[in-house]
């Protein structure tokens, strides 16, 4: 744990804190659980644990880099030559023959150039006639070899530990000659949405007092697109015990409690943990929506506690979950944060005491924040493509001015 990584007294709710000084307790809270070697088919989206050597040379012989004629520049002279042919070289082929002076060999691109040549001709400036090749003009520039080693050669570091794994760096790791790549392991987490009203998608149209539970499915979604795998997903009523039993049910190293974050009667998210001996790390952040989030330990688990609202609960799962899950499985916290600055295209009014995150559209113009903002809405979030960030006391933004966005997901 780092400099920031302070555990409260169990239970205890610390005092107001802002978005910066929380994420920087959960930066030091997120360290890489584990290494592991994966094929390089399931490495997508992994971070790299160890670097990626080259275990070959790129090219591995000198080659031809067109379809052509391997020539010796000392025999290009000003107007047509003939050669004699020895024969074509294909790309996987075994190394052709030396060639003399009057000689040369047909290559093909990749293919192994033979020794004492110079350069290749390219096919188009080249006519065949039996052994003989008639080359038009001398062809000087550009010689069309690929050397030995001249991209990467063994042992050469290609990847260095921490890089994200997309299909650009499968490229580099295969052509380094890998199967394999030793990543940090993804996290496990254990998703526990409460409320005594919330019943699967689907099936609340036939309770009167029910609601449907918007939520699980969709941080589920976001855990795996950030990286994580869900193990067990649990929807339990506002009963206290019950919460405290659930991080039993799975080995997960994160519990994310959905709901029951605040001062209600029935808000047990977080005192159902302080019963087990949960360490609060931070509690009430300084944001709007989102303010009742909560992080915490219970030894090696991280808990984190998301408001039941959920514009708040998607907001502060942005902000908060997704960087977690980015720390655990060996990126950066900043990684899950690809801030950008944009225009904004309507006026945004003042902001209050609490730094604000506002769900926004975004178009190639920039980004205009959605008419009504409202922590317990829903149906906004289907227009939102992003948060737009405004500091705490923050004057109107005209249109035109720039503001920073964050992508959702
Ligand atoms: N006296 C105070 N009251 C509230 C405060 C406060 O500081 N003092 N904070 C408000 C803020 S801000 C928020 S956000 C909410 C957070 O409430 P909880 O985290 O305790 O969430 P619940 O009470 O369980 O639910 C709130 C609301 O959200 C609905 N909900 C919950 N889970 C789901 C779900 N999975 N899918 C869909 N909707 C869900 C729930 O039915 C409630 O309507 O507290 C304010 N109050
Ligand atoms: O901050 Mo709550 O998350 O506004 O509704």
């Amino acid at each position: 744990m780092g400099k920031h990584a302070t555990i409260l007294t169990s239970g205890a709710c610390a005092a107001s804190i802002d978005f910066d000084g929380a994420l920087a307790i959960l930066a030091a809270h997120a360290r890489p659980l584990g290494k592991e070697s994966v094929a390089l088919a399931d490495a997508g989206g992994r971070h790299l644990a160890a670097p990626v050597l080259a275990r070959i040379d790129a090219p591995r012989r000198d080659c031809a880099a067109m379809d052509g004629y391997a020539v010796r520049d000392a025999d290009l002279k000003n107007g047509t030559i003939f050669l004699r042919s020895r024969g074509t070289s294909y790309a996987g082929g075994a190394k052709p023959g030396a060639i003399s002076a009057g000689e040369t060999w047909r290559v093909m691109t990749g293919a192994p150039l033979p020794h004492g040549s110079d350069r290749v001709v390219m096919i188009e400036h080249c006519r065949h006639r039996g052994e003989l090749v008639a080359l038009d003009a001398a062809p000087l520039g550009k010689p069309h070899v690929r050397k030995a080693g001249s991209d990467f050669v063994a042992g050469d570091e290609l990847l260095a530990a921490g890089t994200r794994m997309t299909a650009a760096r499968r490229v580099v790791a295969s052509a380094a000659d890998h199967s394999e790549v030793e990543v940090w392991r993804r996290p496990r987490i254990l998703l526990v949405a409460t409320g005594d009203e919330i019943l699967a998608p689907g099936c609340a149209s036939r309770m009167p007092n029910a609601i449907p539970d918007s939520l699980s499915g969709a941080i589920e979604q976001m855990c795996v697109l950030a990286g994580a795998d869900v193990v067990a997903r649990l929807r339990l009523p506002d009963n206290e015990q019950a919460i405290a039993e659930a991080q039993q049910e799975a080995s997960a190293d994160v519990v994310v409690v959905i709901g029951g974050a605040s001062r209600g009667d029935r808000d047990f998210g977080r005192s159902a943990f302080a019963s087990l001996g949960l360490g609060v790390a931070f509690a009430d952040v300084a944001i709007k929506p989102g303010k009742p989030v909560w992080y915490g330990r219970l030894g090696q688990t991280h808990v984190l506690g998301l408001p039941g609202n959920p514009t708040a609960a998607f907001t502060v799962a942005s902000l908060f979950l997704a960087p977690l899950i980015a720390g655990l499985s060996g990126g950066k916290i900043s990684d899950a944060l690809p801030w950008q600055l944009r225009h904004s295209t309507r006026p945004i009014p003042p902001n209050g005491p609490r730094e604000a995150f506002l769900c926004a559209s975004l178009s190639y113009e920039g980004a205009a924040i959605c008419d009504r903002q409202d922590a317990s809405g829903q149906a906004m979030l289907g227009l939102a493509d992003c948060l737009v960030r405004r500091p705490a006391h923050a004057p109107t933004a005209n249109v035109g001015d720039l503001v920073p966005v964050l992508p959702l997901c």
